[in-house]
């Protein structure tokens, strides 16, 4: 019997007391176990411990999740942000070079949200700071249930030709939204894969990758298994990482 790929989940670092813990929110590797059916392996953010080299040749894929933290500012140059933003400094310097080593490895990749914003800064692109604020399109007040939170809420229009059309995905798709950052210049080497009625960047491919590289700023892992388009994109993931794995196990 052939194994299931193995897909890192990278974490976030947080507190519990004075200890210092790897978080990860459940959804993310049940969408891994159920949608792209692979072994999902949590990945601590430890940037002085794991190298990407060793990372990538340990794994099949890697999901890149979503996290309320926002990348630091200077990690593209940005001014400073205002007082009391919630940053993870150790996830920054364990993704931001694990995004370019992976896409240089051919190892398959999947960012979601926050995920999807370090892609687009490994890459040389930049964020807003903030967009329009809790309440306002993109990002739902966090007081609400978490089912209204991470209800479809507003539309995306899909750029013929690249990956979500090869999916199968519509031209016009509905997705939920649950950020205040948001792509400002996209980085280099990157295709727009979907865009908001209000022209915001949601969906970014690497051009020419030698393996799935996709990024969404919505949350597809959200009920994946009730939403036919969320599912396509875990689906050709696990796709993209069984045929990884198969191609290891023919090697070794
Ligand atoms: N902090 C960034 C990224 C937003 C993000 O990833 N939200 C997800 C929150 C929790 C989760 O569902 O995993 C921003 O505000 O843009």
């Amino acid at each position: 019997m052939s194994r299931p790929p193995m897909i890192g989940v990278i974490a976030c670092s947080g507190k519990i007391g004075p200890h210092t813990v790897q978080l990860s929110n459940d959804k993310y590797a049940e969408a891994v176990a159920t949608a792209a059916e692979g072994l999902p392996v949590i990945l601590p953010v430890f940037p002085a411990l794991l190298d990407p080299a060793q990372i990538i040749a340990s794994l099949d894929g890697l999901l890149f999740t979503g996290s309320p933290s926002n990348i630091e500012p200077h990690q593209y140059g940005g001014p400073p942000s205002p007082p009391g933003t919630e940053h993870d400094p150790a996830r920054d310097n364990l993704a931001l070079p694990l995004w370019r080593a992976a896409v240089e490895a051919g190892l398959p990749v999947l960012g979601i949200c926050r995920g999807f914003q370090e892609m687009n800064v490994a890459f040389g692109g930049t964020l807003h700071q903030q967009l329009d604020g809790p309440g306002a399109d993109h990002e739902p007040p966090s007081n609400e249930p978490v089912q209204e939170q991470y209800a479809r809420t507003h539309a995306l229009t899909v750029r013929p030709g690249g990956v979500l059309t090869r999916l199968g995905l519509k031209d016009v798709i509905e997705v939920n939204s649950v950020h205040g950052q948001g792509i400002a210049r996209v980085g280099q080497g990157l295709r727009i894969e979907a865009v908001a009625e209000d022209g915001l960047v949601e969906g970014l491919s690497v051009e020419g990758s030698r393996a799935f590289a996709l990024g969404v700023q919505w949350h597809p892992e959200w009920e994946v298994m009730e939403n036919a388009d969320y599912r396509a994109i875990f689906r050709a993931f696990g796709e993209a990482c069984r045929a990884r794995a198969e191609k290891d196990a023919r090697r070794s």
